[in-house]
């Protein structure tokens, strides 16, 4: 999967640490992080006046660089400093920069631009309230409000937000991003995310989830080998209707559903059997759960099945202990709920949560809600960028499962198949628009799909 790097604050440090040991001075690094703060600046917010407020660490050192770059393109900068720089290196970003350093208080005058370096990966607790005031004061009179690396409040690994933090347009952030920019309650803070590359050596298994990379149609393709999924509908057949739709606009070349009595209205593209023979070696994926209700045979009959297979909704409550999923090729699409009753509460952030989730099953667990996350029992996590609070609504879950049972059954291993189904998901919605239904969005994946 491709995307962009996600590190955790330890992490981060290691890197900082093994760039360092290998020669790299630390100012460069803050240097480096400095100028493309300022070059971001200038691009999102125009040349108009800014002001920084400095925290004492590297984050406020990260400030004063970026301080001396706007002021060297002629713009009108102002730094508000907490003190007094404590670490080398911001002690020497403040020796660089010319302009006078007011402190920050309750005199503090605004700007239209503000760039909060308060506190970045180094945050151990939450801002004194008096600083929370100043800094929602000084973001609520700005026009345009960025934060360096993260909104100060915001904890890097967990996405807590340990005060009341202003909502960002633009974060600016270094080498890789943070749990925090794609985890709630923070990333909901965090605006657009910019990753600015200083030079650092970044080696990790957690990435945000980007544009997917799909293979093209076999020209010598038939119906089977792009793709069979064999869904198997429950009490509820609204609920597989979607998705089976969705998973053949998700180019699965067949799907069919194992139901005992006609669904009314499915596209007469989608067979429907009232068997359910499922030793069919031409089955690529099965997809059981959606509109399920009270049926574990259902669950049973698809475990006994050797074709990999999507787990959803209800058949995720009947799984029952984890253990029962080892050795079998499944992809779990937990909301929280069901995450919870399945799993326990977990400790960790949710990326945490959702990696041990898979461990335990040996499955791919899609741990879904506003912050998605996607995970391997290998290691691998997925963050979903961004998609539409819209996505709110009944039945939506179902596309997805569709969705992904789609991109398996079409050959992509199970972890990318998840992933790029979720990004695809994402994208699908913001096409299909705020007013949007379960059936709008199944009917936008053709478009998220040319997207590509
Ligand atoms: N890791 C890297 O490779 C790089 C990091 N850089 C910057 O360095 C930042 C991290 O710098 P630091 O480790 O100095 O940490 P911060 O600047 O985030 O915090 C500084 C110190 O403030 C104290 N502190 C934490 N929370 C506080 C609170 N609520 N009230 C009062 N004091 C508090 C802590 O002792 C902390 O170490 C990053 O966010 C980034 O902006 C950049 O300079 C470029 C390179
Ligand atoms: N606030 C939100 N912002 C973005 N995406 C959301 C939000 N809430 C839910 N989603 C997404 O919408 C889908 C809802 O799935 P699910 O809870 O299973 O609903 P249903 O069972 O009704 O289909 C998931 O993909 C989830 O990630
Ligand atoms: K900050």
């Amino acid at each position: 999967m491709s995307g962009r790097p996600i590190l955790t604050a330890e992490r981060m440090r290691a890197a900082e640490q093994a760039a360092i040991d290998a020669g790299m001075p630390v100012e460069t690094l803050m240097e480096r992080a400095g100028a493309a703060l300022a070059e971001a600046t200038v691009r999102f917010g125009a040349p108009l006046p800014v002001l920084i407020l400095c925290g004492p660490g590297n984050n406020g050192g990260d400030g004063y660089v970026a301080a001396r770059h706007l002021a060297d393109r002629g713009i009108r900068v102002r730094v508000a400093a907490l003190g007094d720089p404590k670490s080398d290196a911001a002690k020497w970003a403040r020796s660089k920069f010319n302009g006078e350093v007011e402190q920050l208080g309750a005199e503090t005058g605004r700007a239209p631009i503000l760039i909060d370096c308060l506190f970045g990966t180094g945050l151990k607790k939450a801002l004194q309230p008096d600083l929370v005031e100043q800094l929602l004061r000084l973001s609520t009179d700005a026009s345009v409000c960025i934060a360096c690396d993260l909104p100060s409040g915001a904890e890097s690994d967990s996405g807590e937000l340990l005060n009341d933090v202003p909502g960002f347009g633009l974060t600016v952030t270094f080498g890789a991003l943070k749990p925090a920019h794609r985890l709630m309650p923070a990333m909901n803070k965090c605006g657009r995310v910019v990753l600015a590359d200083i030079g650092l050596a970044i080696d990790t298994a957690w990435r945000e989830i980007g544009r997917p990379d799909l293979p093209p149609l076999d020209p010598a393709g038939h119906k089977y080998s792009r793709g069979l999924v064999h869904a198997l509908a429950g009490k509820m057949p609204g609920a597989i209707a979607l998705s089976t739709v969705a998973a053949a606009r998700s180019g699965a070349g067949y799907v069919r559903v194992s139901t005992s009595r006609a669904i009314d209205g499915l596209p007469s593209a989608i067979v429907q059997t009232d068997t359910a023979i499922l030793d069919d070696p031409r089955i690529g994926c099965i997809l059981v759960g959606p509109g399920m209700g009270e049926i574990p045979q259902l669950l049973t009959l698809a475990l006994t099945a050797r074709a990999p297979k999507v787990i959803d909704a209800d058949a995720i409550g009947q799984v029952g202990d984890a253990e029962r999923l080892r050795g079998q090729d499944a992809i779990l699409t937990p909301h929280s709920g069901e995450f919870v009753r399945l799993f326990g509460k977990l400790p960790g952030n949710k990326a945490e949560q959702a990696l041990e989730a898979a461990c335990r099953s040996g499955a791919v667990v899609v741990y879904k809600g506003p912050d998605t996350v996607v995970a391997s029992p290998d290691g691998r996590i997925g963050f979903a960028p961004p998609a539409p609070a819209w996505l709110a609504s009944a039945g939506t879950g179902d596309v997805l499962a569709g969705m992904i049972a789609a991109l398996r059954a079409r050959g992509l291993e199970a972890f990318e198949a998840a992933c790029a189904a979720v990004w695809l998901h994402g994208r699908a919605a913001e096409i299909a628009g705020p007013h949007m239904i379960a059936d709008d969005l199944a009917a936008a994946i053709p478009a998220a799909l040319d997207l590509r």
